[in-house]
């Protein structure tokens, strides 16, 4: 085993772009390097960590952390550590001890031209592909898509857009509100899949209710590839076994010796990914949770987080905590303001408390948002404004010009600097189209006489005055469904009533009494039984025919393969209608959707049923007003409810609830909604990502990986059209990443890939194809070779040379140094008299008149032209480190304006809206300042070389 020591400098073999590394800790197995380049911390087995010793003999040059350049003169060892005596190139008299751990963190690695002069020559095949892994990577680093190629998604304008949106943003807080199955957990998995990839968040933890955990887990890793770690009770206290008695004493000893009371290891802090349920936090350890460093925090149904200025729910408040420690937040709900504009401010105050300080702030910034929003929709649908539409724009931004041909930018300074416009994104089905119709059939039957028997909670549930299934052989409601089963076996519904003692008693008449093919779901099973019944219902052969679900049961599941939903019950609030029906009407939804609503006549239910359906049509289309619908109808609602008989009140309900609604779709039409609108989608910019992510998907990495398969001895199998198997291989040496030992089968076609769950999804993100390409890039294989050029043109006997450099930067992973300096390629093509030929004559025409030559003839060439290449390449590297200079220059100066830029407007926006937190811009200075030192830093290395010579034909 290696002997590591505290102090040495270790050079990651797999990961170059880290710089020189330090050993900072030890134990018996592990070894840990600290990198100070990019900040980061590596801990590895010491048995076989891919680490090489960075050692420097007399005559090598070495850089201190000072910055100075030092030519070494003797080298002795202490301790294991070595310490360098070294002095500047032109003053050799100032000797002075340099301790390797005072050495800097860039690395000049001359690993290329030492495997061609020591004669280590590699084939055209692994040259060709190490240039290729080379341009892939710098390719996607450049791509306007980056993060958003690899999930297995339909690319659907709006959530692409929100995702390209938000995930730019550093430590996004946003409310991410589109209607009812429009995507937000797609939208929320993009962001973090981008926010991963690009390493701007590494520490995720998602909150969702209990019944929504495993279609998390599942969709996460079936659509973005990531592997969350589910946290339950069971989970916690396997983590956190009890202290034995003898280990306390030790504990308490150790403590009392050395004077520091030991924290015993937070368990949030084992996985990177946690996913848990909001019932999980309620008894959690808060303290450990919230202290756990997370990037960003998601919670999903975010409406159930309920606020008021003397009661908040103890869910919010836990919530408070965790979304105070996190970086990033995302808030997910359909419903933003289903429990009032307390709670809508509250979550608001969560994702900015800045921005959103007090609810009487936010009230009264409410009422001119309206004024402001229903300006922006003038702007948008008039190409000429008036002069009174350009004096009120005038008044509220008196620094810009109202000038139509500033239309963009204007639009943006009103989106920034009112209302929600930062934070809230909300797509409703208006505006995105292309969803199926929704029918409704009321179904009017007789109150039982039974019921009068019973003693129930509310009126509009009568069957919870028994306490068994006996209700069900007396309630019309039940033999009508018995009846519509029968109808017609081959149709999936999804039955929805208000309780779960409702939904088992069904379940158990339909299933054990009437023999019918029924599954039932409410929040009392266990995740497990819910996922079988979920699963069982949606089993196109064998499954069940019906799924009863309780309310809060169904709650975010995906259902839209069945297109009939019964609801035995109506509730009262007309955003849990729209949940409930959400449950069908979903992206993905392929036919009309049929509600059937069986009722009582006379009786509230009836009163319900027609409050919605006649007076705001709440069945057949979405309601974005439902809140403010009952706010304003409550009263005479409660009235209707209590007197059932009562028509004239009924029909006076019905009548004032159409007159508030059309008032409010009017109102919204006007104003709000299109700034609200406006900031959530932007058609333009949405079609160009789609454009890009389709040019993506017809340039897939299969060329490069077949490649890289053939190299590596991984087995393909023909599998379908677009499919193949992939299996590790006789001759395989090492394990080839993200392939397991039974195999697996792949498809780069996105079609193929949403249409078959079990392939997985080969893009440039794939964790293999990433692996690959770092695979390929960490070898040695490929940096050196001598090919034979086959052309008659070319006089034989002719030499060329033709090298690859990378100029890159070595910065912290979170500062996004590429986005201003991407990874990037500099080719030379030199002929002997070192005249450069590379625009002239391509890379992949070159390759393709480049063949194999024997080993030994190559070694040959090598040795007799040595002093040429050396001297050829010498010349080629001042060249271009030249050329280098100025990528680096320029892309100082984009990185100057751009965080000017920033900087400038989120001043700006500072002194006219409070949204713009000073962190916000002290952390943009800190980010200059390190993104100056670390460009300035950037250096350009040879990455492969190749030798060509032309061969007489
Ligand atoms: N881009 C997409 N590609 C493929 N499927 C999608 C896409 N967007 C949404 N879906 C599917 O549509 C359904 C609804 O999406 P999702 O669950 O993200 O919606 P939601 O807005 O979170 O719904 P809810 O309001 O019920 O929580 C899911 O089955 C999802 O897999």
């Amino acid at each position: 085993m290696t002997e590591f020591a505290i102090g040495q400098r270790w050079l990651s073999e797999t990961e170059t772009e880290l710089g020189l590394g330090i050993v900072v800790n030890l134990d018996y197995r592990l070894v840990t390097v600290f990198y100070p380049a990019c900040e980061e911390e590596r801990t590895y087995a010491k048995a076989n960590a891919p680490l090489s010793r960075m050692t420097f003999a007399a005559g090598d040059r070495i850089q201190t952390q000072a910055g100075d350049a030092l030519i070494v003169s003797a080298v002795e060892q202490v301790d294991q550590l070595l310490i360098y005596q070294a002095a500047p190139e032109d003053d050799p008299a100032a000797l002075r001890p340099v301790p390797e751990s005072q050495l800097g963190y860039q690395v000049e690695l001359s690993a290329v031209t030492d495997r061609l002069f020591s004669k280590q020559l590699d084939s055209n095949n692994w040259f060709n592909l190490r240039v290729a892994a080379l341009h892939a990577r710098t390719q996607a680093e450049q791509s306007p898509v980056l993060g958003l190629r690899g999930p297995r998604i339909d690319l659907i304008g709006h959530q692409l857009w929100i995702a390209h949106e938000v995930a730019n943003r550093f430590a996004p807080r946003v409310l991410l509100a589109d209607e009812v199955g429009l995507g937000k957990t797609i939208e929320a998995g993009l962001i973090l899949h981008q926010q991963l990839h690009t390493h701007r968040a590494s520490r995720v933890l998602i909150v969702v209710p209990q019944p929504l955990v495993h279609q998390w887990f599942v969709e996460m890793v079936r659509r973005f590839n990531l592997h969350f770690s589910i946290f339950d009770r069971e989970r916690l206290e396997a983590l956190q076994p009890d202290e034995s008695v003898r280990d306390m004493f030790a504990r308490l000893l150790e403590e009392e010796h050395s004077g520091v009371a030991s924290t015993p290891e937070n368990p949030f802090l084992s996985e990177q990914l946690i996913l848990c349920s909001t019932e999980f936090l309620a008894h959690c350890n808060m303290d450990q949770l919230a202290s756990a460093e997370w990037d960003l925090l998601v919670v999903d149904e975010a409406h159930h987080l309920s606020w008021s200025e003397d009661a908040p729910s103890d869910a919010y408040q836990r919530v408070a905590r965790l979304a105070a420690a996190a970086r990033g937040l995302l808030l997910l709900t359909a419903t933003p303001e289903q429990l009032g504009v307390e709670s809508h401010f509250a979550r608001l105050h969560l994702l900015d408390p800045d921005r959103f300080p007090t609810l009487e702030a936010f009230r009264s910034e409410q009422q001119d948002y309206q004024r402001i929003a229903a300006l922006a929709g003038e702007l948008v649908d008039n190409s000429i404004w008036s002069a009174d539409l350009k004096a009120r724009l005038q008044a509220l931004l008196p620094d810009i010009a109202p000038e139509e041909s500033r239309r963009a930018q204007i639009l943006r300074e009103l989106l920034d600097r009112s209302g929600t416009g930062r934070v809230l994104f909300r797509n409703t089905r208006k505006h995105v189209e292309g969803f199926p119709e929704r029918h409704v059939e009321g179904i009017p039957l007789p109150f039982p006489e039974f019921y009068a028997n019973g003693e129930p909670d509310d009126a509009l549930h009568p069957e919870s005055g028994f306490n068994d299934d006996r209700w069900c052989a007396e309630d019309p409601r039940v033999s009508w469904l018995a009846e519509f089963l029968r109808r017609d076996r081959s149709r999936k519904v999804l039955v929805i009533c208000a309780r779960k003692e409702t939904a088992i008693d069904l379940h158990a008449w339909c299933g054990y009494k009437l023999g019918m093919n029924v599954a039932v779901f409410h929040e009392d099973m266990d995740l497990i039984s819910r996922d079988r019944a979920a699963a069982y219902f949606a089993d196109p052969e064998d499954g069940a025919q019906a799924l009863i679900c309780s309310e809060i049961g169904s709650e975010g599941r995906n259902f839209q393969f069945a297109h009939h939903l019964v609801l035995l019950d109506l509730p009262r609030n007309p955003d849990l209608l729209e949940q409930r029906i959400g449950r069908l009407d979903r992206i993905g939804q392929t036919q009309d959707i049929q509600i059937h609503v069986p009722y009582f006549s006379d009786h509230p239910q009836e009163v319900l049923f027609q409050w919605y359906d006649q007076g705001m049509q709440a069945f057949t289309r979405t309601n974005p007003a439902g809140t403010q619908i009952l706010a304003g109808s409550r009263e005479q609602l409660d009235a209707a409810l209590a007197s059932p008989k009562d028509t004239t009140l009924r029909a006076a309900l019905v009548e004032d609830t159409r007159t508030l609604a059309q008032q409010l779709q009017r109102q919204l039409e006007a104003g709000r909604d299109r700034l609200l609108e406006l900031s959530s989608h932007q058609p333009e910019q949405a079609a160009a990502l789609i454009a890009h992510l389709a040019d993506a998907d017809a340039a897939p990495p299969s060329d490069f990986m077949d490649s890289a398969f053939e190299r590596f001895g991984v087995e393909v199998e023909e599998h379908s059209e677009h499919a193949i198997i992939l299996k590790p291989g006789p001759h395989m040496i090492e394990p080839f990443p993200h392939l397991p030992e039974e195999g697996i089968t792949v498809t780069a076609h996105r079609p193929t890939a949403l249409s078959r769950d079990d392939l997985q999804f080969l893009t440039w993100e794939h964790p293999m194809v990433q692996g690959a390409i770092e695979l390929v890039l960490s070898e040695d294989r490929g940096k050196a070779s001598v090919a034979l050029l086959r052309n008659p043109k070319v006089k034989p006997g002719t030499l060329l040379i033709e090298a690859f450099y990378t100029v890159e930067c070595s910065a912290p992973r979170a500062l996004q140094a590429s986005r201003f300096l991407p990874g990037t390629i500099i080719r030379s093509l030199l002929d002997a008299q070192g005249r450069d030929l590379s625009q002239a004559i391509s890379f992949p025409g070159l390759s393709q008149q480049c063949h194999k030559m024997e080993k030994p003839l190559a070694r040959k060439i090598v040795d007799s032209q040595q002093a040429l290449l050396e001297k050829l390449l010498a010349n080629d590297q001042q060249r271009v480190n030249a050329q280098a200079e100025e990528i680096i220059q320029a892309a100082l100066a984009t990185m100057r304006t751009h965080q000017d830029g920033e900087r400038n407007r989120l001043v700006q926006l500072q002194q006219k809206n409070p949204a713009i937190r000073q962190e916000e811009i002290d952390f943009l200075d800190r980010q200059t300042d390190a993104l100056r030192q670390h460009l300035a830093e950037a250096r350009c290395q040879l990455a492969a070389v190749r030798v060509i010579v032309a061969a007489a034909s």
